[in-house]
């Protein structure tokens, strides 16, 4: 009779766990999708039929590759129906709201900029990064603070925040610095040998890559180049096996990509181990008396505190987001700007002018880069006409009213930066001309220029970009002229950021000193 019971029981359980994931998976796939698309509807949102299973991903694929098929004909800044072609296709067709589905995730393309500033400031912990956005990252990423949401990113960012603010931050720039002095070296030893053309961009991604290693984990760039180089192979995989592999389940599947991957990521944990044993050798033989005030040791110092929740995967996670989002935003924001100047001499003159006025031939110092005003409106301008950041998504985990509009639980908002940026409505009809006179007001519209997000969630990292690109620029302009190259190609796409699709060939001319 016992037995008969206990398989009873057993069986209930086992049918009720069943009917629970086949109701999880109806809802998912198909009861929620159809609830949203109702609500949406209801308030005028219209947008492309989804297809089973991959939404819209084929239809953007498709317009995406065969909008960037062919190279641009001349440097020409009108860029956004190259590479938001579907912005462009289903904006004209649904209006400046619409509801277009990644897959079977549903979002909402919203221009809007007095929404978009009530959203970043107000929604930031009730809103955050999709399952989607987490598990085609959880690789290079992990759980760091890019991807944490609600009460895990609150407590991350109030670890991490006091690593790019006052003076920790100031402190930084003697790195940065050092490090600029180093790649106009080799860039000065190029030159002498008699190659005076070179791609910029490569030697401006190892600079941003050497300074992130060397300010906020205490390495060489050349000791992290390995785990860069890693990180940089395993988010091409990732992307790779997003586009190969998007049904339910598929990462579970032991396909090359996937044993690829996780070779990768052990590898990439066993380099950065390697560098967190150290420090903490370093305190446990009583070499040194505190974990070191940079990002790493201030991460390091948290797991000693009573209560707090981090631990090793989480501090290896936060170095992986760090190296992620630290240099290669700021590398591309430097070459876009290195090839505007470029393209406009009298700017470069301009900005050129301006460094030397203010360092008077010294090296630059933090205290006076808020006297750059030139340059500050130059790469305000880059950063307008080419955001690193093209795309914010955000998933709605809770519903609310955002002005006029309910936004239910489950649907994502995104805010399309580049077509911000672009808007002939918002900028004026020069909105594709590089002019950063537009820069020289300090009134703007909200909401109208978010190249760092904006509201608590946005970039953490935001004074350290600026102080670095302004240092390597002002270090760069004041040793070398440089003109366009005749081999530079002008075609801008988006991996993940805007990158310029055959590097930047730019040809250089050394200064006097
Ligand atoms: C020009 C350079 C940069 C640009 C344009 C940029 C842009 C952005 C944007 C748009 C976001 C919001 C992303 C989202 O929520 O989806 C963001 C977040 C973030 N950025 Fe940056 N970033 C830059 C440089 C940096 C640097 C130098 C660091 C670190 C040293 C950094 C670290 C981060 C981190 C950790 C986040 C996540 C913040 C959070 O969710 O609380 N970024 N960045």
């Amino acid at each position: 009779m016992a037995v008969v019971i206990l398989i009873t029981t057993f069986l209930v359980i086992l049918l009720t766990l069943l009917l629970k994931v086949a109701y999880d998976t109806i809802s998912c796939y198909f009861l929620n999708p159809i609830r949203i698309r109702k609500i949406m509807e209801k308030q005028g949102v219209y947008g492309p039929k989804p297809r089973f299973l991959t939404g819209n991903i084929i239809d953007m694929a498709s317009l995406v590759s065969s909008a960037v098929s062919q190279d641009m004909k001349s440097i020409n800044h009108d860029i956004v129906a190259r590479l938001l072609p579907h912005f462009v296709a289903w904006s004209n067709q649904y209006g400046k709201r619409f509801l277009y589905w990644n897959g079977i995730e549903p979002r909402l393309c919203l221009t809007d900029t007095g929404l978009i500033k009530e959203f970043l400031s107000k929604r930031s912990l009730i809103s955050g990064k999709s399952w989607q956005q987490q598990q085609g990252s959880k690789h290079f990423i992990g759980r760091g603070l890019l991807m944490a949401n609600g009460k895990d990113w609150h407590h991350q960012r109030h670890i991490v925040a006091p690593a790019f603010m006052g003076d920790k931050l100031k402190g930084y720039g003697g790195h940065m610095v050092e490090c600029t002095k180093e790649m106009v070296e080799s860039l000065e030893n190029v030159v002498k040998c008699g190659v005076s053309e070179v791609e910029i961009g490569e030697y401006l991604t190892n600079l941003t890559a050497d300074i992130i290693s060397r300010t906020e984990f205490g390495t060489s760039y050349e000791k992290g180049k390995q785990i860069f180089h890693l990180l940089t192979q395993l988010q091409a995989r990732c992307a790779q096996a997003t586009r190969h592999f998007w049904f339910p389940g598929s990462r579970f599947f032991p396909n090359t990509y996937n044993r690829e991957i996780k070779c990768m990521k052990m590898e990439v944990e066993r380099l950065l181990m390697e560098i967190i044993q150290s420090r903490k050798d370093c305190v446990e033989m009583e070499r040194s008396n505190s974990y070191g005030s940079d990002l790493l040791g201030i991460l390091l110092d948290e797991i000693k505190k009573e209560g707090g929740n981090l631990n090793l995967q989480l501090v290896m996670d936060e170095c992986k987001t760090f190296f992620f989002a630290g240099h290669e935003t700021t590398s591309l924001l430097l070459t876009w700007t290195v090839m505007l100047l470029a393209s406009n001499p009298h700017w470069q003159d301009k900005v050129r002018a301006e460094v030397k006025e203010v360092f008077k031939g010294e090296t630059p110092s933090v205290d006076q880069l808020s006297k750059l005003t030139l340059l500050n409106m130059v790469i305000n301008e880059s950063m307008r006409l080419y955001p690193p950041a093209t795309v914010l998504p955000r998933m709605a985990f809770e519903d609310f009213e955002l002005g006029n509009l309910y936004i239910p639980k489950g649907l994502s908002i995104w805010i399309p930066v580049l077509a911000i940026h672009h808007s002939e409505e918002l900028w004026g009809n020069d909105a594709n001309e590089f002019n950063p006179e537009r820069f020289a007001s300090k009134s703007f519209i909200p909401g109208r220029f978010i190249p760092f997000a904006s509201g608590p969630r946005n970039c953490v990292g935001q004074s350290f970009a600026m102080m670095e690109t302004k240092i390597i620029l002002a270090i760069l302009i004041s040793k070398f002229s440089f003109t366009i190259s005749e081999n530079y190609r002008h075609a801008p796409v988006i991996v993940l950021t805007i990158k310029p699709k055959y590097g930047l060939q730019v040809c250089l001319k050394p200064l006097d000193p």
